[in-house]
């Protein structure tokens, strides 16, 4: 596999007594969407700020495109966007120039075609011209992402892009994200918006005190964590329990009306336990099927749901 991008080694920050991150050993791969999901104050943007230079770690080594930060701390982050929190630009410039400062900044020449490709694909050519105080919040947003993109980072983190942002915003960013990760940035995201994370992420990071408790394939950690619920309602109530009921393990509910199955891995499919009461005749009036989400998996996760091996 080609190198990371960017390798974690034991990275430890404290203030004081406090341990905001906690030997957090962590590579991420060439192009790859990375997800880091965690609650609030569990270190995630501590993380995002020891590799941007805005945070001091207190141990352990950041390669950043292979490169110790240690040993070379400026030319590597010149390859870096991101996409903090909070608004943080000059409120006197205009939109477009903001953009061109932010690339001088970053030590690329200037670029109108690239400020205006990015203005475009941001929604923000009708504001070109705008100061940027002038903007609304959502507005802001967008020029705090094109700000992020525009010098062509190699690697570009987003910590909660999308907070307090419109539904068009969301979906424009998330088009957006997919675009440049096709083209191969890396992108490492941090989201409460647990739907952002499981409509983009390749893999998943969850952290939580400071420590990395599990990073996974997108994929597998839904299927590893979720489960799919089955309930059946029948016409009126059966008897006793079905016989395909019994095998499978499924609950009758009091009133004898319905059925409930959890599919989890390694159970068999709740497709069979319904093809098989279909086959016994019996009168089902309603099926409904719901498939566990990001948000179930990781309160799960965060509870310390014993893992079963990978
Ligand atoms: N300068 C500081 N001094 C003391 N403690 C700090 C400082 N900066 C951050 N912390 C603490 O470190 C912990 C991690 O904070 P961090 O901002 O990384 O969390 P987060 O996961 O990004 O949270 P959120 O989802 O709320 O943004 C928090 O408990 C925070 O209070």
């Amino acid at each position: 596999m080609s190198s990371p991008v960017l390798d974690l080694q034991g990275l430890t920050k404290t203030y004081g007594s406090f341990t905001a991150l906690s030997d957090v050993s962590l590579a991420i791969r060439p192009g790859e969407i990375f997800a880091l999901l965690g609650p609030n104050g569990a270190g995630k943007t501590t993380l995002i700020g020891s590799v941007c230079g805005l945070v001091k770690k207190t141990r352990g080594r950041i390669l950043l495109f292979g490169k110790d930060l240690d040993q070379d701390p400026v030319s590597p982050r010149y390859d870096v966007g991101l996409v903090p929190q909070e608004i943080n630009f000059d409120p006197f410039f205009s939109v477009a120039e903001s953009l061109h400062i932010q690339m001088g900044f970053y030590g690329r020449p200037r670029d109108e075609a690239r400020v205006d490709e990015v203005l475009t694909a941001l929604n923000l050519q009708a504001k070109k011209d705008a100061l940027t105080r002038a903007l609304s919040g959502g507005m802001k947003r967008r020029l705090l992402i094109a700000k992020a993109l525009v010098h062509r980072p190699k690697l570009v983190f987003l910590d909660e892009p999308t907070a307090g942002v419109d539904v068009e915003l969301r979906r424009d960013l998330w088009t957006y994200v997919r675009k440049l990760a096709s083209e191969g940035t890396t992108i490492v995201l941090t989201t409460h918006y647990l739907e952002e994370a499981e409509e983009l992420a390749d893999r998943v990071g969850v952290i939580n005190e400071g420590r990395l408790l599990l990073v996974e394939d997108k994929a597998s950690v839904l299927r590893r964590f979720g489960e799919k619920r089955l309930v059946v309602t029948f016409e009126q109530p059966v008897g006793e329990m079905p016989e395909p009921g019994r095998r499978f393990n499924a609950v009758l509910s009091e009133d004898r009306r319905t059925l409930t199955y959890v599919e989890r891995e390694g159970n068999a499919p709740a497709g069979a336990l319904l093809t098989s009461l279909y086959g016994q005749g019996l009168p089902i009036s309603d099926v409904e099927t719901r498939r566990s989400r990001m948000e179930d998996v990781l309160i799960e996760i965060l509870r310390g749901r014993p893992q079963k091996s990978a």
